[in-house]
């Protein structure tokens, strides 16, 4: 009988040791993501602080090196943070097509989530029914086509002011640093087109202060980011200054959209609606069910991340770049100089190629003289015919893209990769910066060549690579950037216009260098500083 028993007791703990053994490999199972793939391999870090102290300041170099020794998916821990970094054109495939639900949430940062908790904009929503709406209405009120088009006198306008600003200094023989003016003409052009107003200069500067604090305060390293349980404790402050900042700029935009909604009821307002804000407000005051939960807030949140994004590109690497010892430099104009911005950065690339490699400077400045001609400006509808120089733009995009690291991305459930698991919660960074200079994928990859981006025979410069995600200077999948036609419009027909009408030099003595810097956007470790030399020769094509 005790024998007996011994012997059903035993198989009962067997049988339950191997209960217990089968449930424990299910859940690692389920944790290691799907079908017992292993976590991608990385770089051990120290306890608690993982990887944290020995990431380096130029992040998307460091993580391309990481890639040569841990391949194309490799796995880092940011204190108790997660965070996987994928660097091919392959792996890019799974996470922005293959998989791409999962992947399509952004890494909000602690900060913006204690700030924007309770009122969701299109950039931080997660991918849900909100985001969608938010989206919708961004392709289908603000940056589509129509609106982009009827915005065509604004950028001309802006653009103009900046060949007169430029054709003062040309006059004077001086030379430029032309970030400051470049960045108030992306500037104006987005508020122009936004609600008909240029930034006036009062209010204006505050704007521009406020703006820069939001991304101060972004960058600053936040120990919430890397211990998330801290987070509803804003241990560092930084999420109630962003809130405070943000209210400002709430309040600015509130003013806007209450005057616009007075005007429209003080006055008799045409059928055709004057901008974008407008257009908004009639569709919600007709009840329109599309926007049937949008709420004024929602509008302002709207105007201000499309503000943000173009003009401060705040939303990276979540705290990552003062932590690595990167800075975020300004200059006297505040804001507007402090050279964040994705459009002038790229513009200024742009410049730096071409000084760098005369040849093609004066490839693209005849296209223009065959296109233009001398005797009149150029005009945005003259852009589809600049080949050439849509090359060149999509180059400079690909050896700078001003999001070196895109957006990073959560996972939403557990997912795979290159191989590898991915499990739910983790970081992905997507390292386009390496993606750009894939030998598999680029010839000559470090090289400037315009011309791999115009195939023979194809009457369009073509965006090679969109479909195998080699090239992802606007993300990629349902994330990818809303504005990039408008970006596009904007950055080719500023280029047009200062190629076509100035020579473009170094200042005597000067040294071009072509280095970069991580931060808020990829920047040139120097700023270019250009002499302009007027080349047509009526000055009434300056006024
Ligand atoms: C050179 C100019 C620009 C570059 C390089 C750029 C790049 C990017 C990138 C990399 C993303 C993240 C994509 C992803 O997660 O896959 C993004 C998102 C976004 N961009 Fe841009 N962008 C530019 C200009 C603009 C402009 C002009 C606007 C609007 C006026 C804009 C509005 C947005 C918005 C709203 C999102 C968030 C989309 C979402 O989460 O659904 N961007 N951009």
């Amino acid at each position: 009988m005790t024998i007996l028993a011994a012997n059903v007791l035993g198989q009962a703990v067997l049988a339950l040791g191997l209960a217990a053994l089968a449930v424990f490999f299910f859940l690692r199972r389920n944790e290691n993501g799907k079908d017992h793939l292993p976590l991608p391999p990385g770089p051990r870090g120290l306890p608690l602080l993982g990887n944290l102290p020995f990431l380096e300041p130029n992040l998307h170099h460091y993580f391309a090196g990481l890639a040569k020794s841990y391949g194309p998916v490799f796995r880092l821990r940011l204190g108790c943070k997660p965070v996987t970094v994928v660097s091919s054109p392959s792996a890019a495939r799974e996470v922005f097509k293959d998989q791409d639900v999962p992947f399509a949430n952004h890494d909000v940062p602690a900060a913006i989530r204690f700030h924007r908790g309770t009122s969701p904009d299109i950039f931080w929503s997660p991918y849900g029914p909100t985001w969608r709406m938010l989206r919708k209405i961004a392709a289908s009120h603000v940056l589509n086509a129509g609106s982009i088009e009827a915005a065509a006198p604004f950028r001309r306008r802006e653009v103009r002011l900046v060949v007169a600003a430029v054709w003062e200094m040309a006059v004077a023989g001086k030379a430029m640093d032309l970030r400051d003016t470049l960045f108030q003409m992306a500037l104006n052009t987005t508020t122009k087109m936004l609600w008909g107003e240029r930034v006036n200069v009062e209010e204006g500067k505050e704007f521009q202060r406020a703006i820069r604090e939001v991304i101060d305060h972004v960058i600053k390293p936040n120990v919430a980011d890397f211990y998330p349980v801290l987070a509803p404790l804003d241990p560092q402050g930084l999420g109630r200054r962003y809130k405070r900042i943000n209210e400002w700029i709430d309040g600015y935009l509130n003013r806007i959209v209450q005057s616009r909604i007075k005007e429209m009821a003080d006055k008799e307002v045409k059928k055709k609606a004057k901008d974008p804000l407008e257009t908004l407000l009639k569709h919600m005051q007709a009840g329109d069910p599309q926007l049937s939960s949008f709420r004024v807030a929602d509008l302002r949140n709207l105007f201000a991340v499309v503000l943000e994004v173009y003009n401060g590109k705040i939303f990276q690497e979540e705290g990552l770049i003062e932590l690595i010892g990167g800075t975020i430099e300004g200059n006297s104009l505040g804001i507007i100089g402090a050279s964040t911005d994705s459009n002038t950065t790229t513009i200024e690339w742009v410049m730096a190629e071409l000084l760098y490699e005369p040849d093609r400077m004066r490839k693209a400045q005849q296209e223009l003289d065959t296109v233009v001609g001398k005797d009149r400006v150029v005009e945005e509808s003259d852009i589809p015919q600049l080949r050439y120089l849509g090359a060149v733009l999509k180059e400079t995009l690909r050896l700078h893209s001003p999001s070196p690291l895109l957006v990073p991305r959560r996972t939403s459930s557990n997912c795979t990769a290159g191989g590898f698991s991915i499990p739910a919660g983790t970081a992905v960074i997507i390292n386009a910066w390496a993606i750009h200079r894939d030998p598999s994928r680029w010839e000559d990859p470090e090289e400037f060549k315009p011309e791999r981006f115009l195939p023979e025979g194809r009457e369009q410069c073509e965006f090679l690579g969109g479909n195998e995600f080699g090239y992802l200077p606007f993300g990629a999948g349902r994330r990818a950037c809303p504005g990039m036609a408008l970006a596009e419009r904007l950055m080719l027909f500023s280029l047009a216009s200062l190629l076509h009408s100035f020579e473009w030099l170094l200042p005597e003595g000067a040294h071009l260098e072509l280095a970069d810097t991580f931060g808020i956007a990829l920047r040139k470790t120097e700023p270019l500083v250009v002499v302009p030399k007027a080349r047509l020769g009526k000055p009434e094509l300056y006024a």
